[in-house]
């Protein structure tokens, strides 16, 4: 028998470290682990390293390569050492939203930000980040920032000393908001712009490259974004869109051009093969399931069974927006329910009003990618939330399009792995791995542009008071 030949992919995301150790020749997962994150916004590093050391406890005998796919843009400042200065500020913090109207109106506006990064940047991209941290005292220590799966590639290296080496890709470097998708290169004056200074900003590592070497004797790939690694994952083709439903919502696509939306509702992103990934994110998604079924007093499936067997939202429309919002860019926003009658007041038209909710959000999303030429000819679900029999059977109505279920797995690590698996082989690229696909719950037939309409009249009319920080 032969030896298989085995990489390591991980995951770093919002609420836990995964970890899939894969037969680099297939992806068969062969071994897997994960352990939870803080639920905070800002975290310290140290947590996530804690994570996978947890995760990967016992997993990675024999391993010989291995890739980080971690949450875009967070924020790590380092000093010269290579110490963190400042706990990490998420892509979820939205601290930043003052910092983001500033940074706007100086460069000249939205149009004139799409231009520079092909982006308009909303509190999530790091450059917002620093500008809110410019005058706190961690800034004048900082030297380098770098995102979380630099971090976690760079302690990853035996060798690592301090900030020299550090590497990014250009799925990650692309969230910044200092890094152009057309020149291909980082634009320092915007790190200048946000921070009043200079910074050491981590060499952008080409895809399939080789960027160090673990303490086990593994190589290190250049490893990405979570939402480039899902792409890798997944091995999008033309015409297929992916709607994650993890702790964001995202609905991206491959693309060979990068995209250039002055609205800001589609990101000019990359992917982790030299291509692009326009990319639409929502700040709400799997957890407004949770939250819902905890406040239903019901646990996920009970929750799902719910949602299914309701006869309708009757017209209850639930603006998801519990943490506040990225797209539609309303960071102060809060959630809310409208069109609570005595009928409507019942659990399974509040579990069905929430995933028409979360829907409705991610069906603007994939829109907003169709207006700037994306074609979408399928959907491909994945993240924690596309096991929700709820979602799966209301999402093609909601969503317009065929809906395929990949099997469930975790496609970020997926496609860290398969990243690892291309720079073990040194070839052009990426091997070929099967994606095995699932069978989705029965569609429900819904009268899906009701219930846009509907969505979209409570957002029209809410929107002053969603615009403005609650209890203001
Ligand atoms: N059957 C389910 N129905 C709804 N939500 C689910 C289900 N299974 C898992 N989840 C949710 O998925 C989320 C985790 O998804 P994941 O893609 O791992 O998120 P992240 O990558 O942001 O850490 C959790 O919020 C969890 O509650
Ligand atoms: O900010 C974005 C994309 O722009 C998010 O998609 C983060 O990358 C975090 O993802 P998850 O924790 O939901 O996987």
């Amino acid at each position: 028998m032969t030896e298989l030949r085995l990489v390591a992919g991980v995951d770093c995301s919002t609420q836990a470290t995964k970890v899939l150790v894969c037969d680099a020749e297939t992806g068969a997962v062969v071994r897997e682990g994960r352990a939870p994150h803080p639920d905070a916004t800002q975290v310290d590093p140290a947590e996530w390293w804690k994570a996978w050391e947890a995760a990967s406890n016992g997993l990675l005998d024999g391993v010989r390569a291995i890739a980080v796919g971690g949450q875009q843009h967070g924020m790590v400042l380092l000093d010269e050492s290579g110490e963190v200065v400042h706990p990490a500020v998420l892509w979820n913090d939205t601290s930043s939203a003052d910092a983001t109207t500033e940074l706007i109106a100086e460069l000249g506006g939205p149009a004139a930000w799409a231009e520079a990064i092909g982006s308009v940047p909303v509190p999530s991209f790091t450059v917002t980040k620093l500008r809110w941290v410019r005058d706190k005292e961690a800034a004048s220590r900082a030297a380098a920032v770098v995102l979380p799966h630099d971090w976690m590639t760079h302690r990853l290296a035996v060798d690592r000393s301090g900030i020299d080496g550090i590497t990014t890709d250009r799925g990650d470097a692309s969230g910044t908001g200092w890094w152009s998708p057309t020149t291909n290169d980082y634009r320092t004056d915007l790190v200048e712009l946000a921070f009043g200074r200079e910074l050491v900003l981590p060499r952008v590592a080409g895809p399939g490259e080789v960027v160090g070497e673990t303490a086990f004797g593994a190589v290190i790939a250049a490893g990405t974004g979570d939402n480039a690694a899902a792409a890798l994952g997944l091995d999008l083709q033309p015409g297929d869109v992916a709607v994650s439903l993890g702790t964001s919502g995202t609905a991206f696509a491959r693309s060979a051009h990068p995209t250039k939306d002055a609205s800001g509702l589609v990101a000019a992103f990359a992917d982790a093969t030299g291509e692009y990934l326009p990319l639409v994110c929502t700040l709400n998604a799997a957890r407004v399931m949770s939250a819902t079924a905890q406040l239903l007093g019901l646990d996920l499936s009970a929750f799902d069974e719910a949602a299914i067997t309701s006869a309708g939202s009757d017209g209850l429309v639930l603006l998801p927006f519990l943490d506040g919002e990225r797209t539609p860019d309303l960071p102060h926003s809060t959630g809310l329910v409208y069109g609570l009658t005595r009928a409507t007041m019942q659990p399974a038209t509040m579990a069905r009003a929430a995933v028409e909710g979360l829907l409705c959000g991610l069906a603007d999303a994939v829109d907003a990618l169709r207006d700037q030429g994306v074609p979408v000819h399928r959907v491909l679900l994945l993240g924690g939330g596309a096991r929700s029999r709820a979602v799966q059977a209301l999402a093609p109505a909601l969503l317009g399009a065929e809906i395929v279920l990949p099997e469930p797995a975790e496609y970020v690590a997926l496609g860290a792995a398969r990243q690892a698996a291309w720079a073990l082989s040194g070839a052009a690229t990426p091997p070929t791995w099967h994606v095995p696909l699932g069978k989705p719950e029965p569609a429900i037939t819904v009268d899906a542009p009701a219930i846009r309409a509907n969505y979209h009249q409570v957002l029209t009319n809410t929107r002053p008071l969603l615009s403005t920080p609650y209890n203001q």
